[in-house]
This record gives C-alpha cells, structure tokens and sequence, in this order.
C-alpha cells in the first residue's frame, strides 16, 4: 500500500498488481461501441455511469485511485488530493472524453457519518475509474443500434506500481473481454414492490412543516427544503443496468447516475473482481438539476424550483405551465434560488448572464426554471464552484446555517448523497456536476431501495400540497421499481 496522499483523511488507493514505475498512465483505443447494459453488468466494483445531456456516456468500472474526505473542507481535499493524482500523467486518450477524469460525489451534510443505507460512501469520494467505455456521440443506453458516435476503451493506473507495458497488456486483455460482451436479454420489467415504508406520516409532516412556516412567518428563515423518505421492499432483486436503461428512455434530458462506493480502506478492488464481491450498495438517479459546470472560465448553471405536475393533454400541459409560471408562492421560491445562486457565483465571476424563465417538462413534472451562465474573472477549479454553490436554496434554504440546521433536526433519516453534488472533474479543473435529486440507494443485494424527494417550503406553503408534490417527486425512481 503507498503512503497516504495531502491530508490524513484523504487518500489514493492502490492499483494493487505491483508493475513498478510511478505517476498516472493511461491508455485507450478506440473500439466497436459494446452493448451498455453488458457493460455495466461486467464492470467490476466500484463502478460509475455517468449519461448526461450534450455529454459523452462513461461507464467506468475498479479502482486506479480513490480519493476520499471528509468534513467541511471536503471540497477543498479532494481538489488538492487530485492535484497530486494529476501531477504526473503518460497518458495517450484518444479522445478529449477518454481523458483521465475523477467520477463521485459528496455528501449532502458536511457532517456524515455513512449510517444505513449509506453504510461505504464516505463524506467526499472520487474514482479513477481502472477500466473505462466512454460512448461519446448518441446516449448508447437505450440499445439503439443505429446509435451513432464513437466508442473507447480506456485502461489506467495510478501509483508506484503504474507501468506503460503493463497498462497496454491490460488494455489488450480488456478489449478481448469487452469484444466477447453480447446484449444481455431484453431489458427487464420493474421487480415489483412488496412493501413500503416512509419515515413521515402525515401526521408529523405536518407538524414538520408548520413549525418551519411558523419561523418563516417569523422572519427567521425565508425558505427551507424538507424531504421525506421512502423504503421499499422488492419482489426481486433490483436489475441496475435495466434500470438506468428505462431511466434513459423516460428521462434522456436528465443527468443518470450510478454511484458504487468506494471501499472505506482506500478504494481497493479485485483485479479480476466480481462486481458483488461484498456487496455495495448503489446510489443511482435520474436529475434534471445542473449544479455546475466549467470549461475554461465558462460557467453553466441555473435555477430549477417550483413545480406542478403534467396534463392529462397537451392543452392541460400548458394550462398547468402557464398557472405554474404566474403563481406567486412558486415564483417568490424560484426566485429566492436564481438570487442565490448569482450572489453565490458573484465572487468569482467577471460577469453573470441570467437567461428567459421557462418551464422544464419532464415526463411527470413540470419545474420553472432559469439558466445562469458567467464568466469567471480567474481560473478556478469546479469544485471550487461546486463548493460555493451548494446547496443552493433548491434543496437547501435560506439564510443557508438556520435552514441547514432545520433539516438536520427536523428530518428523521440521513440524506446521505441525496441532494448533493454528483459529477466529475479532470486534469484541468474542469468538471460537471449535478444535484441528486430523483434519486435513490439500492441495498447490497438490491432487495431494498431507499427513495428520497423534497419541497421548498416558502411564505404560503401548504402541508397537503407540499406532501402531495414530494409523491409525485418519488415517481421517476417508483415507476421503475413497481
Ligand atoms: C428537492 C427536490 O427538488 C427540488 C425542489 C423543487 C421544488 O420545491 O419545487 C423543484 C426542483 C428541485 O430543485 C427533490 O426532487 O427531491
């Protein structure tokens, strides 16, 4: 095992095949593109998919490094810590999106402690994935086989053991194993669900949010996010890479996600593993929420709240569209995020562009949403950003300590990664990231799944409609359980 990397709570895990050599090596060639869900399904633990829009696909399996934080100053360890993984690269890509980059997320709470069902995903953890399939062009999970674009096979390591022969031999092994992948069946039916649990009945949801309108009503707080979860019990076991393929299908305009854990001991995993040796847990999800992303100094963001739900019709679609977009509790909510997110980036940017306020139509809301672009007046590195803006009042509040307090002593589960930043980064500091929201954690034998939804609770707020939103919220990840 090397050394530890920066800060004591920070870490690089090993190759683990002792090649020799030292730094970060990196190949890839390009390849015919491989059927997604074989893919997902022979990738080794810990694996990560990530599929976002006007993005290249990756599915990214083993560890060449983890890097793993935890507290307040998560964002900040990670950055150094991969400044150091990145410091010395022989890297041959290919393609600018078979580049190294460094795929995970962070917690929502800057205090987690992992407790169930987020038991292996620390505060802050990042992969190097060991073995890479980076689908660029047309999103290959929906199995079209007219899908266009490239496909590459990316093999890397990192650490003293990192050698260019050993990395290519590997390259080599996992291109005969990659060409020997045939499309597993048709993609399967939902499990089904047995039974389900929440954490909040009515009752106490209730009491929940009148004690947050009371301080709102009081001046303490302006606006606080209260979620809710949900447990269900499967009929089967939950069938991953079927999921994110009907997830594709419903949602393509959304960021889709899959998050293993990387192990608490520094990221190891077998060289010729299994993908459920021991078992992880998978936090996977559909979002629409952009947090951030950078190219160069160029900074995409936005502001996605308020929401209602979709017409029996089309005319019904635009008649809820257009009430959404009028109604003043559901503006005055959107608006206290678009302000923040600008005050937020404000420090860093030479110029901020708020674009038209719209309406985002998914396939069972509809959210009022605002894009945000800016300038930065320096170079800067995503998680910089990242850490600046999250979380925003979308899932947060405001003033941002007193709602984060309120959540922390009103809701009776952790939210783990639920609502907090999940994306990537590379070399340069570019990345993008998005809020994990429609989002849910699989058990280790995917018997079980953990559903989490919120609602901004604003002036005029109303239990009842505010417990119905947070249904309808659970129904992108329960539809494709029941
Ligand atoms: C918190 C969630 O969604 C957030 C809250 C919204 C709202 O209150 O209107 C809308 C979109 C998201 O920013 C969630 O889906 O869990």
């Amino acid at each position: 095992m090397e050394p530890p990397r920066g800060e004591s709570s920070v870490r690089a895990g090993r190759t683990g095949d002792g090649e020799g050599g030292s730094g970060l090596v990196s190949r890839s060639v390009r390849v015919e593109a491989p059927p997604f869900r074989a893919v997902v399904a022979a990738a080794d633990s810990p694996r990560v998919v990530w599929a976002a829009p006007g993005e290249a696909t990756v599915v990214g399996g083993g560890a060449a490094a983890t890097l793993t934080a935890a507290g307040a100053d998560r964002f900040t360890a990670i950055r150094d810590a991969a400044a150091d993984l990145f410091a010395s690269g022989d890297v041959h890509a290919g393609t600018l999106a078979a580049r190294p980059r460094l795929f995970g997320g962070f917690a929502y709470h800057d205090e987690h402690d992992g407790t169930a069902p987020w038991t292996g995903y620390p505060a802050a953890g990042f992969l190097l994935p060991r073995v890479q399939v980076t689908y660029t062009g047309t999103d290959p999970t929906t199995g079209d086989p007219d899908a266009g674009g490239e496909a590459w096979l990316t093999v890397t390591a990192a650490g003293p053991d990192a050698a260019p022969e050993a990395v290519e031999a590997r390259l080599r092994d996992a291109r005969t194993a990659l060409e020997s992948l045939s499309e597993p069946d048709p993609v399967a039916a939902p499990p089904g669900v047995a039974d389900r649990r929440r954490t909040t009945d009515r009752d106490a949801w209730h009491d929940s949010v009148n004690a947050a309108l009371t301080r709102i009503e009081a001046g303490d707080l302006r606006k606080v996010v209260l979620a809710q979860a949900l447990e269900a019990d499967l009929e089967r076991p939950l069938d991953i890479p079927a999921t994110l393929t009907r997830l594709a299908e419903r949602y393509p305009d959304c960021y889709r996600f899959l998050l293993e854990p990387i192990s608490p001991d520094g990221g190891d995993s077998t060289p010729d593993g299994d993908a459920t040796v021991g078992g992880r847990p998978s936090f996977f999800g559909a979002t629409p929420e952009r947090l951030v992303d950078l190219t160069g100094r160029t900074v995409e963001t936005g502001a996605l709240a308020g929401t209602t739900g979709r017409g029996e019709t089309p005319a019904e679609d635009e008649w809820l569209a257009r009430e959404l977009l009028h109604d003043g509790k559901n503006v005055h909510e959107h608006e206290i995020v678009a302000d923040a997110i600008r005050d937020q980036l404000a420090p860093y940017a030479a110029s901020v562009a708020t674009g038209e306020r719209g309406i985002r139509r998914l396939a069972t809301v509809q959210h009022i949403e605002t894009p945000i672009t800016a300038e930065l007046g320096a170079d800067r590195h995503v998680l910089d950003l990242v850490e600046a803006l999250h979380p925003t009042p979308a899932v947060g509040g405001l003033p941002p300590g007193r709602a984060l307090r309120t959540i922390r002593d009103t809701e009776p589960f952790d939210r783990g990664w639920y609502a907090a930043p999940v994306g990537w980064f590379d070399a340069a500091g570019y990345g993008s990231f998005a809020v994990a929201i429609r989002s849910a954690v699989a058990s280790p034998d995917g018997d079980r799944v953990s559903l989490f939804a919120g609602v901004g609770l604003v002036t005029d707020s109303d239990p009842d409609r505010e417990w119905d939103e947070v249904q309808l919220k659970y129904r992108p990840i329960l539809d494709e359980l029941e």
